[in-house]
């Protein structure tokens, strides 16, 4: 893949840091990925943790992936030996990880847990659930650093983390995650360029079916049109009559984001999305 990008903000060095320092004294910690796609939000330091502890998984944004895909993706993560759940982070259904956590907490104490993924994939709304949204946060516990927000939940103290990203991911990932809204068009050349390559995603992998569905727009014959039907569509016009690109691209982007778009899943457990990516080049 194409050359490498610099956006890595101070926070997250210093999240980074925090947190493998803070394992050491974690009983587990559960890594949040987006459902929608579970291999492009896995978090670059998965490996390194579970290394370190067991690592559960949970796949938040349930409710805007296809449902037979997220089944596929469970399966396969379980097949690994993972714990893992997909839910809706905002209305979902925790007594699955309630279970856990009673199951994996040692007699003498609550289970400590850390709760770590990318930007934007739905940690605090995760973190919130499973601790019961009035939770405030609770100071320091004894003989483990104060630096962090610990949350008490039934049987369990959980730790959030600031949202972390890879900062070795290529350009084309980085503009996957914009679909999603865990990285942002500004730091990846806009608006315009990552709605273009979006299009071009769905294309390429057989998904141009939820823009039809949304909008009733057809593939253009060339994929050099399609933002400007997108556009045309969606009345993003600039004076004269012309299609305003960036707004067209905003527009598409944030509907796929906030998952106005319907029920879509980027990619599955047998074809990953960087497989398509690649081709985008
Ligand atoms: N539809 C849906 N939206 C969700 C879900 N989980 C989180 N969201 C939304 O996704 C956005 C990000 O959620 P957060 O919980 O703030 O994500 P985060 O990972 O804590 O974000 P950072 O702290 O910025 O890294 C918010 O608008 C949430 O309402 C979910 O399961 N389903």
């Amino acid at each position: 893949m194409a050359g490498r990008t610099a956006w890595f903000p101070g926070h997250m060095a210093k999240g980074t840091k925090e947190l493998t320092a803070l394992m050491e004294k974690l009983d587990a910690a559960v890594e949040v990925r987006d459902a929608r796609a579970p291999d492009l939000t896995a978090s670059p330091l998965a490996s390194q943790l579970g290394e370190m502890k067991p690592l559960w998984l949970v796949l938040t944004k349930s409710d805007l992936a296809d449902p037979a895909t997220t089944r596929k993706w469970l399966d396969h993560f379980r097949s690994q030996g993972r714990l893992a759940w997909a839910l809706d982070a905002r209305a979902g259904r925790f007594d699955q990880v309630r279970k856990a956590v009673s199951a994996a907490a040692p007699a003498y104490r609550e289970l400590r847990l850390a709760v770590f993924g990318i930007p934007n994939v739905g940690k605090s709304a995760f973190l919130n659930g499973l601790v019961g949204r009035r939770a405030a946060a609770v100071g320091g516990v004894p003989g483990v650093t104060k630096a962090v927000n610990w949350y008490k939940g039934a049987g369990c103290l959980v730790v959030d983390s600031p949202g972390i990203l890879d900062p070795k991911a290529d350009p084309l990932t980085q503009k996957a995650l914009c679909w999603v809204g865990c990285s942002k068009p500004d730091v990846i050349g806009g608006w315009e360029t990552v709605a273009t390559d979006l299009l071009l995603f769905l294309r390429r992998g057989g998904l141009w079916n939820v823009i039809e569905k949304k909008w009733g727009v057809k593939q253009s014959e060339d994929p050099a049109f399609d933002l400007e039907t997108v556009g045309r569509r969606l009345g993003c016009l600039a004076p004269g009559g012309s299609v305003n690109w960036e707004l067209a691209g905003r527009r598409l982007v944030d509907a796929f984001a906030s998952g106005s778009i319907g029920k879509f899943s980027l990619e599955a457990p047998d074809s990953p999305a960087s497989s398509i990516l690649e081709g985008l080049e």
